[in-house]
């Protein structure tokens, strides 16, 4: 500790005159913790061999996305390296599937245990409160979003863990150009969950370059699952529409006809996930990166499963915060970026899509109903 804290000093000297460049280098090479004035704070950086597979963490992973996140990584790096954990009770099928652990993101001890314990080397930070929950109850979104994130981060500085953070569509605002949205533009989001986000890229880049921290971030349009529900997002009747129109052959919309939005399948949002984070870091030019499918209106959804299920009845009562946010949300996004520098090509359209969802969700429900 005494070494460490000569260094810092030294670094924090040497700042003035050395630049930022060098702060930099220095400070990945003690990778020291911006809580380090914690006396029991525990400076290694875990040297993680590249011929070993990574040890996962992905917090909040009983969500929408994160059972079938960890179901891939499982596949890829083996059971027992990938740890889900939430703050929720796990359904019986995922609490057998593999290790499951309590996680609170807001307990950074607890946090720094799990990471020490389970000798944790990639830290997949999905614990949040989405666009419309997140206006609902924005003093939550704030410490689950914001104070979260801190903790999160300097978990992964203190341990050197890749990390990596999910931003979204919802992180751009009515002043950011919607047709096509690049990666860097005006962000002046108007909602809590699109400024953590933005919070988030923005400390996430900081904290790779001041202290090295191999962050990477995807912002995600709308993803689209057929096994898993969605949790208060704007872009959540993309999925319901599918189990209700099975289910029932009724959907109410709660966003206008007209509202385009980027949207992509959950398989391709999978490998986009997978391959940003066993990207070379040579290979990224940049640290948040927008990734995109498609984009679609409710109208050109309901006409294209329409072609599958012509009873589908749909009427549209739209709910005014949800149209809000849409209505400031990119309409079609400019991933160029990330096909460029690290390959990404999605392979589902909206056809494409359409069909599978309604083959899963279609066999699902006759498979309910006859059990
Ligand atoms: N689903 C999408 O369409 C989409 C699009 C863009 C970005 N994202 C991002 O991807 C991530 C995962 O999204 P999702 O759809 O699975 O979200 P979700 O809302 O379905 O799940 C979030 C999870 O976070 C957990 N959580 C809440 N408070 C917590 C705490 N204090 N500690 C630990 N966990 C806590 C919840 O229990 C929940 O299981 C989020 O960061 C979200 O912003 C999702
Ligand atoms: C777009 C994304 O961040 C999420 N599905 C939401 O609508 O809030």
């Amino acid at each position: 500790l005494t070494v460490i804290s000569s260094l810092n000093k030294a670094v924090r000297g040497l700042a003035p005159v050395c630049g930022f460049q060098s702060l930099a280098v220095l400070s990945r090479r003690v990778s020291f913790s911006p809580r380090q004035v914690a006396s029991d704070a525990s400076f290694h950086s875990v040297s993680f061999s590249e011929s070993d597979h990574p040890r996962v963490l992905i917090t909040g992973g009983l969500g929408q996305l994160g059972v079938g996140l960890t179901k891939l990584f499982r596949k890829q790096f083996g059971k027992y390296n990938v740890i889900l954990s939430d703050i929720r009770k796990p359904p019986a099928q995922v609490y057998q599937s593999g290790p499951f652990i309590y996680s609170d993101i807001l307990d950074y001890k607890n946090l720094r245990e799990i990471v020490v314990n389970n000798r944790i080397s990639w830290l997949i930070h999905y614990s949040a409160l989405l666009s419309a929950f997140g206006e609902a109850n924005v003093s939550l979104a704030r410490d689950v979003n914001i104070t979260g994130l801190h903790n999160v981060l300097d978990v992964a500085v203190e341990h050197g863990l890749r990390l990596f953070i999910p931003s979204t569509i919802g992180a751009f605002g009515p002043m950011s150009p919607p047709n096509p949205t690049p990666d860097l533009c005006i962000q002046r989001p108007r909602t809590i969950y699109g400024v953590s986000k933005v919070h988030a890229e923005l400390m996430g880049e900081y904290y790779h370059h001041r202290y090295g921290l191999d962050f990477r971030c995807l912002r995600y349009p709308g993803i689209i699952s057929a096994d898993s529900q969605p949790g208060g997002g704007t872009t959540d009747y993309a999925v319901q529409i599918f189990h209700d129109a099975v289910k029932t052959g009724n959907f109410v919309c709660n966003l206008r006809p007209d509202t385009r939005l980027p949207m992509m399948f959950i398989d391709d949002w999978l490998r986009a996930t997978l391959e940003v984070l066993e990207a070379p870091a040579e290979a990224l030019s940049m640290r948040t990166y927008n990734i995109s499918a498609m984009s679609f209106t409710p109208e050109e959804l309901v006409q294209e499963i329409g072609r599958h299920l012509p009873d589908l009845q749909v009427i549209y009562e739209t709910d005014p915060v949800r149209q809000a946010i849409a209505d400031s949300c990119p309409i079609v996004f400019d991933d160029s970026n990330a096909r460029s520098d690290w390959g990404w090509k999605h392979n589902y359209g909206l056809p494409e899509l359409v069909q599978t969802m309604l083959n899963f969700t279609g066999s699902n429900f006759r498979m309910l109903r006859a059990n």
